[in-house]
C-alpha cells in the first residue's frame, strides 16, 4: 500500500458518555505533508489524535494510516508521537533514553542525530528528571523521533516553551518534515499553525469547520477587515453593504468583514458619512473567530 495516505480518516465518532468528542470527522494527510489541528479548548483535538494513534477506538467510521489499521502502522515502528502528559522517566540520562527507545525500532535515527535534531546535544549526560520544563519538553520530542519514524504527531508540542525554545523546536520539525516525513500537530496558536502547517484543519465541538492554507482560511472567513469613524454614528444599514460579512461597532469605530473590500468602500463612500477609511487583512485569528463562531455553517475550503 506505497500510495496510500499517511492519515485517513472516514466519518469517525468518538463519543464520550454523551459528549461528541469526534463527530464525523473525514481527514486525509497525504505522505510529507505537515498539517496543523486548530481549535479551542475542548474542540477534539486530543480525541482525534488518540484515535489517530490506536489509543482509541472509534465508535464509527474508520481511521487509516497508511492504508491500514494504526496498531500496524505503529508495530511496525512507522508513527512516532509526543503526547501532552508524557512523563519521562526517572534515572536514566538523555542519551540513555534515547538509546533505549530508538533500539525498540526496527529502523531507528542515530542516537546522536536524534539528539541533535531535539536540540538536546551538550544534554546528553544529564538526568532526565533533573531538566527544565522546556528541555524535558525536548527529551519527549527525541523520544518521538527515535524510532526514525515517517509520520509524527504531536499534540501541542510547545505549550510548555519559551519564545526562543519554541522557535529551536519548530526549526527541528521542519528539518524532519523536510526529510519527506509526515508531521501532523495540534495547536491553540494560530501563528505557530499559519508559519509551520502546509495546511490547517479547524476542529470545532468534534467537528472540522475548515481545512485549508492560513491564505484559503482568512478567504473563507471574509478576507478583508474596512474600518472607519462613524461620523453621525449610525450603524444601521451597513450589514446590508456590497460583499460585508458581519458588522462590529466600538467606541464610534466601525469594522466590517467583507468579501469584496472594493465594492464595500464604494458604497460607504456614497454614503458620505463615514471618515478615516482602512482596509486591512484579516488575520488569521479573525479567521478562526469566525469560523467557531458559525458552528451551523459547514465552510468548505479547497486546499
Ligand atoms: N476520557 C474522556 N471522558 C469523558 N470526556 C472526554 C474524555 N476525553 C475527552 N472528553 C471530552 O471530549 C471533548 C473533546 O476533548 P479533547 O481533549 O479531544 O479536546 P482538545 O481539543 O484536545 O482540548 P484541549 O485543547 O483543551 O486539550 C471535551 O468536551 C472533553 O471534555
Amino acid at each position: 500500500m506505497t500510495g496510500s495516505p499517511a492519515v485517513c480518516f472516514e466519518k469517525v465518532h468518538k463519543l464520550f458518555g454523551r459528549v461528541r468528542a469526534v463527530a464525523g470527522v473525514d481527514l486525509t494527510v497525504a505522505r510529507g505533508e505537515t498539517v496543523a489541528l486548530l481549535g479551542r479548548n475542548g474542540a477534539g483535538k486530543s480525541t482525534t489524535v488518540g484515535l489517530l494513534l490506536g489509543l482509541d477506538e472509534p465508535d464509527a467510521g474508520t481511521v487509516r494510516l497508511f492504508g491500514g489499521p494504526p496498531s500496524r502502522a505503529v508495530a511496525a515502528g512507522r508513527v512516532g508521537a509526543m503526547l501532552q502528559d508524557g512523563r519521562a522517566v526517572r534515572r536514566v540520562t538523555v542519551r540513555e533514553l534515547v538509546s533505549f527507545v530508538a533500539a525498540a525500532f526496527p529502523r531507528p535515527l542515530p542516537v546522536a542525530e536524534t539528539i541533535g535534531l531535539a536540540g538536546l546535544t551538550g544534554l546528553e549526560d544529564r538526568r532526565v528528571d533533573r531538566l527544565s520544563g522546556g528541555q524535558a519538553q525536548r527529551v519527549r520530542f527525541a523520544v518521538a523521533l527515535a524510532g526514525g519514524p515517517e509520520l509524527v504527531v504531536l499534540d501541542e508540542p510547545t505549550a510548555a516553551l519559551d519564545v526562543e525554545a519554541r522557535r529551536a523546536f519548530w526549526a527541528s520539525m521542519r528539518a524532519y518534515a523536510g526529510r519527506g516525513n509526515t508531521v501532523l500537530f495540534s495547536t491553540h496558536h494560530l501563528e505557530e499553525a499559519d508559519a509551520y502547517a502546509d495546511r490547517i484543519v479547524v476542529l470545532d465541538r468534534g467537528e472540522v469547520v475548515a481545512d485549508g492554507t492560513g491564505e484559503r482560511l482568512r478567504e473563507a472567513a471574509g478576507g478583508r477587515l474596512v474600518s472607519f469613524d462613524l461620523a453621525d454614528g449610525d450603524a444601521a444599514g451597513l450589514r446590508l453593504l456590497p460583499g460585508v460579512r458581519d458588522v462590529e461597532v466600538r467606541a464610534g469605530r466601525a469594522r466590517l468583514r467583507t468579501d469584496d473590500a472594493d465594492a464595500t468602500v464604494v458604497a460607504l463612500a456614497g454614503l458620505g458619512s463615514v471618515r478615516d477609511i482602512e482596509v486591512t487583512r484579516a488575520t488569521l485569528e479573525d479567521a478562526f473567530l469566525a469560523l467557531t463562531r458559525r458552528h451551523d455553517e459547514h465552510v468548505e475550503v479547497a486546499s
